[in-house]
């Protein structure tokens, strides 16, 4: 007796059992696995891509039981790939490895790429002015604040290394803005509360964070015994980081890595020192405002994408070394006089491209065939670029004319091999030029003259043997034949073959025929394998001008950059800044180089000079109204300074600069508040760190500081920090201070380098005009109210401000009482450098009134005749009226 099928037993096709074993391998990954023509996702990988991509979601049986599917044709990946990865999805793309055949079950599979945020290589997940990193962090033993990190493009093969404390790392994190960190898995709850939540984590197993597993790596990957040459053998932390990298690529099927053909070392000693909050505060690389626009816009005006990558570095790193910057602000300069050479030379930078992307699809297996040739337009045009920059008399500019290197034999043999305008699927041929390869030639010339080859023969065979009606014919049996019909079949010669025997005629092939059929039949799947091979060849053989391809792309970048620097100067009026050796800014009539491209046709942007040096102007107190500039003159003091030291020209009409080592800029009440913390702890916290790292040349802004707590803290701590930086004992840090507490000017007159200046304003009856200019001495009050006047604040309330104000400024008591810091000590244990002054006494305001709580009686009525007020009952003319009975009210 046959056994009875067991219920509900389920058979899973061999497909899905081989889509289970893929899948068990990437288990954090959404899978695309190809079936025939389409890519399709099962389970919850088809519920997210089809969310996601808003593609149909359906299910398919699955022996028994159904599993969700999506999916979508192969053709359009490129267009739903980038859409996955940018919402945050690791995706691996499972293909067919073989063809599939009648014999084969099913054909074999395997994933032969993974692509996340941090390894895009396509050009629709990149943006052509920006790196795409991938970071890692690697982390000391225990809790030593001690940590390597690296950073490494695959689309352009930059790879660097650094190593230092959590705030340096986080700085560096800040600038290059990784889309991917791999973290030691065991670490990764105290990497998120070190560096915050802010970036896409992949967290990788602990045994692969070890030296000598990751040494391995990097030696492997550089070919080398060593990795002294690359000046990272003392990064013990910065290796692990770089090789537990090259451990990640591997395991995402990212193996041919000869573009990456060396790691960089990240020296900070190298460049000004920026922390993460002032590369925020000052808005170098985004503005968090909805139509902000970050310093790099303004200042860019690159034409190659890796000019446009490397003013980003540029723009956060700016430099330390004197002779370093001084030699870009003279090759700016010969640029800014010399227009015709900076425009000759801005004509052929355009025809580039992207250069340093293009090189690294090639060991990728990624390029195209229109990019080769693009490939080699690039090197074509750096020969002019070379030439004109020999002729200039700058040394810089000459020494890149030296080192570009056009590649002569890359740029001919690829004009050699390829069309002049190749297709860019290489599956589709016309992709290798006529007249390089015999046999690709015999094939096209077969497609293209079959029929008068066929004709040729057709002729000169009854020539030869005198059949005058001898035809050729095909049919699918046996293919092209020679017909003979009866009259003349003693005339066949004898190597033709006879195949068939008609009433009327017999038919014959021949040698010569069966090799011209195999060639006519054969030819186009011919030629594109032909054309293939050729391509792959050509890959290969341009896989070893990788180095002097990405050498050349880096000279363009710098070019670039320091021609970007003279558009810029041009067209804003900047001038060169001079630096000396001294500790002092002098800034004469400087600007915002920001906001004076934003304000609106008729505005002028007002200049102001700014001088500080530690020995004379150390501080300087900038009092004045909201809204009158305080912020910009801060910010552009520090802005101007970053930009002379990264080799611009500034916005000024003369600047002489001591070199500074680092800015901080703190914002009191910066709405930047991570979780868990107040503003003001936020504030305190960030402006400790600041007291911890000071030098001599170092440049701080404070702004508001102490705002985000109550008044009398407020200017305490404004008025502790101001006396710590003036007399800590150690360091004169140069600074500018910007608060509306007009109290602070007091610290004027008690410590000899603090210099009090106000931001004019002209007060004209009730209203005030802001003059924005910085003028010597503070101001005398507030002008909070005015301000809230300007905003459109009633009547009622700003009348009832006044009041108040009034009332509190009687009680104040003399402004002695100020300095509420007794014992606030100068950071070297010997007490305040002030003698501090007895606690204040300003007296609390009144607990704030709501705007129905005061004493106008009008007020109230209003309040009453709202109360009454069903607005859902009303029609429009009925609550026009309403409105209308109120205003008469209060008129
Ligand atoms: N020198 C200037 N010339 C022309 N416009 C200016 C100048 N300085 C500032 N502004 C304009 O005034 C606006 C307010 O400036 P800013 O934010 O610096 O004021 P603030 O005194 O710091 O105010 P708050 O205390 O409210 O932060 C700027 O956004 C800018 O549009």
């Amino acid at each position: 007796m046959a056994k009875a099928k067991k219920k509900g037993s389920k058979k899973v096709t061999p497909l899905m059992a081989q889509y289970a074993q893929v899948k068990a391998k990437h288990p954090d990954a959404l899978l695309l696995f190809r079936v025939g023509d389409f890519y399709e996702t099962f389970g919850e990988d088809a519920v997210k891509a089809a969310q996601t991509l808003g593609i149909i979601q359906t299910s398919r049986n699955n022996g028994g039981s159904d599993v969700e599917l999506a999916g979508f044709p192969y053709h359009s990946l490129d267009m739903y790939l980038p859409r996955l990865v940018k919402a945050g999805h690791r995706v691996a793309i499972c293909e067919q490895l073989e063809k599939p055949s009648k014999e084969k079950k099913i054909v074999k599979r395997g994933v032969t790429e993974i692509v996340t945020p941090g390894l895009a290589v396509n050009d629709k997940l990149l943006d052509h002015k920006s790196n795409n990193y991938l970071a890692c962090v690697a982390f000391a033993g225990g809790k030593k604040d001690h940590f390597g990190l690296s950073l490494l493009d695959i689309s352009t093969g930059e790879f660097l290394c650094a190593e230092g404390p959590s705030d340096y790392v986080d700085k560096l994190l800040q600038s290059f803005q990784p889309k991917e960190i791999v973290v030691n898995k065991g670490r990764k709850k105290e990497f998120l509360n070190i560096f915050g939540d802010r970036f896409y984590i992949t967290p990788r197993d602990e045994w692969i964070f070890t030296t000598d597993y990751t040494q391995e790596k990097l030696l492997r990957q550089f070919n080398a015994v060593s990795l002294k040459g690359f000046g990272v053998d003392k990064m013990e932390l910065g290796q692990i980081a770089a090789g537990a990298i090259m451990h990640y690529l591997e395991t995402t099927e990212n193996k041919n890595l000869q573009h990456v053909t060396r790691i960089n070392r990240l020296a900070n000693d190298r460049y000004v020192w920026l922390d993460r909050f002032t590369i925020r505060n000052l808005e170098l690389l985004h503005s968090p405002h909805d139509n902000g626009v970050p310093l790099v816009q303004v200042m860019d005006h690159t034409v190659t994408p890796m000019g446009g990558r490397l003013l980003r570095k540029w723009v956060v790193l700016p430099l330390l070394d004197q002779k370093a910057i001084e030699s870009r602000h003279a090759v700016v300069r010969s640029f800014v006089e010399n227009a015709v050479l900076l425009q000759d030379l801005d004509e052929h930078l355009r025809k580039i491209g992207d250069l340093e992307r293009l090189i690294s699809k090639v060991p990728l297996g990624k390029v195209n065939p229109r990019e080769i040739r693009s490939l080699s337009d690039a090197l074509c045009a750096l020969e002019p670029i070379k030439e004109l920059l020999a002729g200039t008399d700058n040394p810089v500019l000459k020494d890149i004319s030296d080192k570009l290197d056009p590649l002569p034999a890359v740029c001919g043999e690829i004009n050699r091999q390829l069309m002049e305008s190749p297709a860019v699927n290489l599956n589709k041929g016309g992709v290798i030029a006529d007249g390089y390869d015999p046999d690709l030639d015999e094939l096209r010339d077969i497609t293209r003259n079959g029929k008068a080859m066929l004709a040729g023969i057709q002729q000169r065979e009854a020539e030869r043997t005198g059949i005058s009606s001898l035809k050729i014919g095909f049919n699918n049996v046996f293919g092209y034949y020679l017909e003979v019909t009866n009259k003349y079949k003693n005339q066949a010669p004898e190597e033709w073959t006879r195949k068939q025997t008609l009433t009327n005629a017999e038919r014959y092939i021949t040698e010569e025929l069966k090799v011209l059929e195999d060639k006519i039949l054969n030819a186009e799947d011919k030629i594109l394998q032909r054309e293939e091979e050729l391509y792959e060849e050509l890959v290969i053989w341009l896989q070893q001008y990788i180095s002097p391809v990405q050498h050349n792309a880096a000279l363009v970048g710098q070019l670039d950059c320091l021609l970007s620097f003279a558009k810029l100067a041009n067209r804003n009026r900047y001038v060169e800044p001079v630096l000396d050796d001294s500790k002092d800014i002098e800034i004469v009539q400087g600007r915002h180089p920001v906001i004076e491209k934003q304000l609106a046709v008729g505005e002028a942007y007002v200049p102001n000079d700014v001088s500080l040096d530690p020995e004379g102007q150390q501080i300087i107190m900038i009092t004045g109204p909201n809204m009158s500039g305080k912020s910009a003159l801060l910010r552009q003091t520090a802005l101007i300074c970053l930009m002379a030291q990264m080799g611009s020209f500034v916005p000024a009409e003369r600047v002489r600069l001591g070199l500074i080592d680092r800015v901080f800029t703190r914002v009191g009440a910066s709405d930047n508040i991570s979780s868990g913390e107040s503003t003001f702890m936020v504030e305190m916290n960030e402006t400790a760190s600041i007291m911890n790292n000071i030098t001599d040349r170092s440049l701080i802004l404070l702004d508001e500081i102490g705002r985000g707590t109550s008044t009398f803290d407020g200017i305490s701590i404004a008025w502790a920090i101001a006396e710590y930086l003036h007399s800590n004992g150690k360091t004169k840090p140069k600074t500018l201070f910007a608060t509306h507490y007009h109290e602070l000017n007091e610290l004027g007159d008690r410590l000899e380098r603090i210099k009090n200046y106000h931001v004019s304003i002209k007060e004209h009856g009730n209203k005030i005009i802001f003059l924005r200019k910085l003028m010597p001495g503070g101001s005398n009050h507030s002008f909070g109210i005015h301000v809230a006047q300007m905003a459109g604040m009633p009547r009622e309330i700003v009348r009832r401000a006044t009041d108040i104000l009034a009332q509190l400024e009687s009680q104040h008591i003399e402004q002695d009482a100020v300095g509420a810091v007794a014992g606030a000590d100068n950071g070297n244990g010997q007490g305040p450098a002030v003698k501090p002054v007895a606690a204040n006494t300003f007296t609390q305001p009144a607990p704030q009134l709501s705007i129905f709580e005061t004493v106008d009686p009008t007020a109230g009525k209003i309040k009453a005749a709202l109360e009454e007020v069903n607005i859902n009952n009303m029609t429009p003319i009925e609550c026009m009226m309403k409105l209308q009975e109120m205003l008469g009210l209060l008129e």
